[in-house]
């Protein structure tokens, strides 16, 4: 891979940073890793960047397909946040210094390229004998400045692999992964109202590398990419606002101009809460087009499911997503406060009460969401309350006689049978009917497909990961996600993360295993001869299996990495049990 005369330069004046920072060529490979409270305020400080980076994970694996490298985002100051891809290349010591908290600042690790580009303001690669410590010598690696919509800088993206398997596309592909995160922060500013983009012609418009520049309403910039910078001092805004059509391609000087709105669905479209990597709830499409109309939902779900979580995506992403999500558990308010708390009261309404009188949870979802969780602990008498209130979209509060007007999308959760208190008088049959305009079953996790299954298990790895639970990338082997297919999982996903959580601090930054799920039954055990936990486990482990091989007893065995002889022996075992 060859170096432009410029980058020769650019090498020798790092080099001799590194120098005057007192390194030599010999230095001791020690990396500095911050402690775990720092690293995690500071994905803190870049949550909004991380989630678009995890988002455009997709991209990366789609360009650098198959190949073993690493991408990371290291902040300004050098040290890593983020990191995914393969974690098996390089040194111990270098699997650790390429995980979160590891910082690559040119004045500990000399020349590389994360400190190089942040030194230089400028993307570029370093390969092998380049990096200033001999230590680094092993590996190659490309990075590129990302800037914020003011053109700050605010880290880089990079990507290293072993000094022999380095490409130079991992360099373009560092750039469009930069600019991807770049034109989603841009777009996603708070009170975007119009988004301008610019390119040379009409097939470049909307294209990772185009010109985005964010406007407020009243046509004040808020922000632009890195391409459109460039463009902003020859711009008169306030004219263009008023002369171009929106959604209309307009000629601008040698190029092309589009304006259009920036709704508040599309800002989060744009953003990674629907991230193509998170794990789709069931669902989840549906329920937001009949919340378009207003219509009751009612979840339910056994515990740990997701509706609680269901709902909180359901939020950002409906047509409500600026109002009040208003979440009650209504298990858990005291009987005597209930009905005060749920519906409000006015000043002096009973002893007690607070003075201001209070408005009441569904006072204070107007104009959003009334979640109202474990709807099937509600007494009566407060569901008597609750179906007037839907009736008439008024609510009065205690101690008053005034109605006031209430508009917010109800959605009720319950794990209990609704049904079955309906017919016990337990609930009331009218209200059964109100909340339950529409019915979302959450599936049980034993229920999931095996892709869904592990979709989500990518999912709560990565979202473990971002909080900072452990460094580098976890990764489980086949062995352990068979195990954990097969579990029954009472909890749920739940019960899941806590033992993924788990699993991952067991497994400080390696393949998680067998040996760290020690509350789960193991699979490679021989087949018992009594029931119990294990030879249930077994036993679905190997229904599941054949069942997705359609009953190919081969092809399961490869699977489970058992022998054919071993799962005819366990099938003999399970007919004759
Ligand atoms: N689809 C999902 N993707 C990632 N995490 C999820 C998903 N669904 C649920 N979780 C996580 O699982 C845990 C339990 O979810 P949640 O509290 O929504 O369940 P629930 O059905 O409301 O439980 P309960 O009935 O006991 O209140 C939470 O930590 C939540 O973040």
């Amino acid at each position: 891979m060859l170096h432009q005369p410029q980058d020769q330069y650019l090498l020798e004046r790092s080099w001799q940073r590194s120098r005057d920072y007192g390194l030599s060529q010999h230095s001791r490979f020690d990396p500095l890793c911050l402690p775990r409270q720092d690293i995690r305020q500071r994905k803190q400080q870049h949550a909004l960047l991380l989630r678009y980076l995890n988002s455009s994970l997709p991209l990366f694996e789609q360009l650098q397909q198959g190949r073993r490298c690493r991408l990371l985002f290291a902040d300004a100051e050098g040290t890593i946040l983020f990191s995914a891809g393969d974690p098996y290349f390089g040194s111990q010591a270098q699997k650790m210094a390429l995980a979160s908290g590891a910082s690559w600042h040119e004045q500990s690790m000399g020349t590389n390229a994360i400190g190089t580009a942040l030194s230089e303001r400028k993307e570029i690669s370093i390969l092998g004998q380049q990096h200033f410590l001999a230590a680094n010598h092993g590996i190659s690696c490309s990075a590129s400045p990302v800037l914020s919509p003011h053109g700050e800088l605010l880290g880089v993206i990079d990507i290293s692999s072993d000094q022999g398997e380095h490409c130079q596309d991992m360099l373009l592909t560092a750039r469009l992964m930069a600019q991807a995160v770049e034109n989603a922060l841009v777009m996603n500013q708070q009170d975007t109202h119009w988004i301008l983009n610019l390119a040379p012609d009409a097939g470049s418009l909307q294209q990772p590398w185009s010109g985005i520049i964010a406007l407020r309403e009243d046509g004040e910039l808020l922000g632009a990419n890195r391409s459109a910078r460039s463009w902003l001092q020859e711009l008169d805004i306030p004219s263009m606002l008023s002369e171009l059509k929106q959604g209309e391609l307009t000629p601008l000087g040698q190029g092309m101009a589009l304006l259009s709105r920036q709704s508040r669905r599309q800002q989060i479209a744009a953003t990674p809460s629907c991230s193509p990597a998170e794990t789709p709830i069931p669902h989840e499409v549906t329920a937001l087009k009949l919340m378009a109309r207003q219509i009751p939902l009612l979840v339910q779900g056994e515990t740990g499911t997701g509706k609680d979580h269901l709902v909180r995506r359901l939020h950002q992403s409906c047509a409500r997503a600026d109002g009040p999500l208003v979440a009650v558990n209504c298990g858990a308010l005291p009987t005597e406060l209930l009905e005060a708390e749920l519906f409000g009261y006015v000043t002096g309404a009973f002893t007690g009460g607070n003075k201001q009188g209070r408005p009441g949870y569904v006072r204070a979802a107007h104009g959003g969401i009334l979640f109202l969780d474990e709807i099937g602990e509600l007494p009566l008498a407060a569901q008597t309350r609750l179906l007037r209130v839907l009736q008439e979209k008024t609510v009065t509060p205690l101690g008053s006689h005034v109605p006031e007007a209430v508009d917010f999308q109800l959605i009720a959760a319950s794990h209990r049978d609704l049904v079955a208190m309906v017919e016990q008088g337990g609930f009331r049959q009218d209200l059964y009917f109100r909340i339950k305009g529409f019915q979302l079953t959450l599936p049980p996790l034993r229920e999931y497909s095996t892709d869904d299954f592990n979709r989500l298990i990518k999912t709560l790895l990565n979202e473990l990961q971002q909080d900072g639970t452990v460094l580098g990338e976890p990764v489980l082997e086949e062995t352990a996600l068979q195990t954990l297919k097969a579990y029954d999982w009472p909890g749920n996903i739940r019960q899941l993360k806590q033992l993924l959580e788990v699993a991952l601090v067991l497994a400080e930054g390696d393949k998680i295993g067998l040996e760290h799920l020690p509350e789960l039954p193991r699979l490679d055990c021989p087949v018992p001869d009594n029931t119990g936990d294990l030879k249930s486990l077994g036993d679905r482990l190997i229904e599941r299996t054949l069942k997705d091989c359609n009953g190919n007893v081969s092809a399961a065995a490869r699977q489970l990495n058992l022998s054919r002889t071993t799962i005819y022996a366990r099938l003999k075992a399970l007919k004759g049990a």
